[in-house]
């Protein structure tokens, strides 16, 4: 069945998904939707909730990353086969987006000294707090997730990328587990191409 990622012109929410695609040497339609686009396109896109990114696989659309990234995961055999071990990566995911919604207030901030301390609190404590135990749990799991590779090592590296970005912190230069992870996905077979060749 044709498959199609649709997202924005940017890494975001929507990178980790075009590494699993590439990963399973899936074929897809990346398409790239531009800020200047949206505001019209927004009512023509097969999105349930308004919100990107969109997988739309033959006739069926699904919508938010995670449940996209996990059903990605479970053709490429990344979802683990025990009850037990695929609850513990969905947990840390969850927990990963715990943080996610914990950073939004940064963004809608408009005063510049107000927007200035919550950035410090995430940087001083909140980021810390999270990477600390996400580091112990990468060590345990001889730097991964869970057990093996799954679709969550995936999504984890998507949104490091995406908190550095957006909020110009360090988090691989302080968790050496997390970049570790951060380079086993960017060189898998699939996904080493995808970041040679993107711009
Ligand atoms: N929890 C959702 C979040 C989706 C979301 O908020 N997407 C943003 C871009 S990252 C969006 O579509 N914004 C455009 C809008 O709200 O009009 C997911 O993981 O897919």
């Amino acid at each position: 069945m044709s498959k199609k990622l649709i997202y924005f012109d940017l890494k975001g929410l929507g990178e980790s998904l075009r590494y699993i695609l590439h990963y399973g040497g899936i074929q897809f339609e990346d398409v790239r939707i531009s800020h200047s686009e949206w505001p019209t396109k927004k009512n023509e896109v097969p999105s349930p909730f308004g919100k990107l990114p969109v997988l739309v696989d033959g006739d069926r659309i699904l919508n938010q990353s995670m449940a996209i990234a996990r059903y990605l995961g479970r053709g490429l055999d990344l979802v683990p086969a025990d009850p037990w071990d695929e609850a513990a990566v969905d947990a840390v995911i969850l927990t990963l987006n715990d943080l996610m919604a914990s950073t939004s207030g940064v963004f809608r901030e408009q005063d510049a000294a107000k927007k200035e301390a919550l950035k410090k609190e995430l940087v001083d404590e909140t980021i810390p707090f999270y990477f600390t135990r996400f580091q112990n749990i990468l060590k345990e799991n001889n730097g991964h997730i869970g057990k093996k590779l799954t679709w969550a090592d995936f999504v984890f590296v998507g949104v490091v990328e995406l908190i550095e970005e957006f909020l110009q912190v360090n988090i691989q230069g302080n968790y050496p587990a997390v970049k570790e992870l951060v380079n086993k996905i960017h060189n898998l077979p699939g996904v080493k191409e995808h970041i040679a060749n993107r711009k």
